[in-house]
């Protein structure tokens, strides 16, 4: 499959359908195929064996003359070839629309990405996993589901009619206007019909989805605060919304269908009515008759499809406007990719900042610069805004005023992506995989050697403990790290940072749910090992604070350092 992509500025379905127009127009072509194989075969059929009858009635002599050979083999061409084409034209749509789901999810990362962080934290993760997954599998099958069947119906149904029409004009004029009331005006009324039902439906799914997987992610502490049923009661409220729009969409759609069926035997009962008179007139013959019925019930197998096919544009269109509003975000919020240059200063400069519709201020004017290979105590009070400092870097929030610098740079024109290079950040709630030690260790850096390892399980005074587990690194340690204390997950986290290897190291509060002893050295093996790293830490422990070059305290939005 060929991955190679580019991420046009804005987010268009159509920029994505153009690398697979020959899998749209073969597969139009291989269903269209199929649909005129399947009419050839019904109208030549009801033709052949009327008059095989027709000629058997008519005596021995008459049933020689009747040359049955060609048009049998008319019959088998025709059923030969629509399973073909029909199989070829599976093919083909499904590699397509493959394709098309591989090139939307592409690129929906690829427009999400530079919105984070800022850009995504007033959405909830399972909705942005909705957008990812469901959303791109429903834009995508607009190609297979809704624009095949609809392009199939429109290019049969002048071909189907014109023939019809050769034989019986007026059995051709019944036939245009039943197709265009079972072609048109049926599925646009099932259309307008189902688009609420649809976007309610999407609603709901998108919440179900966040809220499973917050209950899922959650559920340790639901069950131990005894709440879990709350959260179930609530998702399965959804399901049963869901359940229900889904019972009205399927009425919708058979009712639809048993509309179409019906046109299909008025419009078969005046055909026939009407061919009856003309045969009377020898206007046409016997066998004539049965081949019009036939291919006049052959000519709505293409439009049966539709109602499911408007189902299908809907839910694409739906998906088309979530994935458009979750990519098409303001280009002012999306940063450029600008590269910090060496020496790697943090500067602060006359910063403002308070959470919106929060009084507290955070930051009033605050500057403060931490140059290369310092390492840096930043202490306050709790709930003061030091995490808040570091999410800043990130540019998770919009500054009032002032701005941050890094290496030279200004961070909002620096990507999380590049800096992420730089400064490695191991937050209060950092995350372990479920994995052995190693792969975790080895998960943001996949060519680091034993010996690093070695070293990076030193400094966090993890060495001992990974040497007594009799399967050592390759020790499974559970989902989230649920199979390590508090105190040793944090510290396999803080080494798998150190692996990383940036030239900056960011710890809020390293030491939590450790004992003073084990605190203390940790902190002295780090500060001794790194000494050309900037190391900067937000802590409580005053223990540890002489072995920082710098201490700053954050009070009353500012700065001070040197306390
Ligand atoms: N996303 C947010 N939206 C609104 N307010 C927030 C948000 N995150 C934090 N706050 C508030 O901002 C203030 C500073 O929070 P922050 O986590 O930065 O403090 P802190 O100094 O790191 O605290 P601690 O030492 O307890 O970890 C708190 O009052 C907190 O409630």
């Amino acid at each position: 499959m060929n991955n190679k992509f580019i991420v046009p500025e804005k987010f268009k379905l159509i920029t994505f359908i153009k690398p697979i127009k020959w899998h749209l127009t073969l597969g139009l072509f291989l269903s269209c195929l199929a649909a005129l194989s399947n009419f050839g075969l019904l109208f030549l059929s009801g033709w052949l064996i009327t008059s095989a009858a027709v000629a058997g009635l008519a005596g021995v002599a008459a049933a020689q003359a009747f040359n049955i050979m060609l048009p049998a083999a008319g019959v088998r061409f025709f059923a030969m070839a629509r399973i073909l084409s029909r199989y070829l034209e599976r093919i083909i749509t499904h590699d397509g629309a493959f394709r098309l789901t591989s090139a939307l999810r592409t690129a929906v990362y690829a427009f999400l990405i530079p919105q984070t962080p800022s850009g995504l934290m007033d959405k909830r993760g399972g909705d942005i996993l909705g957008q990812f997954v469901s959303d791109t599998e429903s834009a995508s099958a607009y190609y297979t589901d809704a624009a095949v069947p609809f392009g199939r119906a429109f290019c049969c149904a002048i071909i189907f009619i014109g023939l019809v029409f050769y034989f019986l004009p007026i059995a051709g004029i019944i036939l245009l206007i039943a197709l265009i009331l079972a072609g048109i005006v049926v599925p646009v009324i099932t259309y307008y019909l189902s688009y609420y039902i649809l976007e309610k439906m999407r609603q709901t799914k998108s919440v179900m989805q966040a809220n499973l997987a917050e209950t899922l992610q959650n559920l340790g502490e639901l069950l131990t605060l005894n709440v879990a049923e709350v959260s179930m009661h609530k998702i399965k409220q959804d399901q049963l919304d869901l359940d229900y729009s889904k019972l009205k969409l399927d009425f919708i759609e058979s009712a639809a269908r048993s509309l179409i069926t019906m046109i299909m035997m008025v419009a078969v009962l005046f055909v026939l009515i009407y061919s009856v008179q003309v045969y009377q007139y020898n206007a046409l013959t016997a066998a004539e008759i049965p081949m019009l019925v036939l291919g006049i019930m052959a000519a709505f197998d293409v439009v049966l499809p539709l109602p499911a096919a408007c189902h299908a544009k809907i839910k694409a269109d739906i998906a088309q406007k979530q994935l458009q509003a979750c990519c098409d975000y303001p280009q002012e919020h999306i940063k450029k990719s600008l590269l910090p240059k060496p020496s790697y200063d943090l500067v602060i400069d006359e910063v403002s900042f308070s959470y919106p519709s929060q009084p507290q201020i955070i930051l009033d004017q605050a500057s403060l610069t931490i140059k290369q290979g310092e390492h840096v105590a930043l202490i306050g009070a709790s709930g003061i805004g030091k995490s808040t400092v570091i999410n800043m870097l990130f540019s998770f929030y919009n500054l009032q005023s002032g701005s941050i610098y890094f290496g030279g740079k200004d961070v909002n024109r620096i990507s999380s992506t590049t800096l992420s290079t730089f400064i490695t950040v191991i937050s209060q709630d950092f995350h372990l995989f479920s994995g052995t030690i190693k792969e975790n260790l080895k998960l943001i850096n996949p060519n680091v050697k034993d010996e690093e390892i070695s070293e990076a399980l030193k400094v966090v005074q993890l060495e001992d403990f990974v040497h007594n587990l009799s399967l050592g690194l390759d020790t499974f340690i559970g989902n989230e790290g649920l199979r390590l204390s508090g105190g040793q997950a944090r510290r396999l986290a803080i080494a798998q940072g150190l692996l990383r290897n940036t030239p900056w190291l960011i710890l809020d509060e390293p030491t939590d749910g450790l004992d003073q002893k084990t605190e203390y050295e940790l902190i002295q093996a780090l500060v001794n090992k790194y000494t050309s790293k900037t190391i900067m830490i937000i802590t409580h422990k005053k223990e540890i604070l002489p072995l920082f070059n710098r201490v700053v305290l954050l009070q009353d939005g500012k700065f001070h350092s040197d306390i």
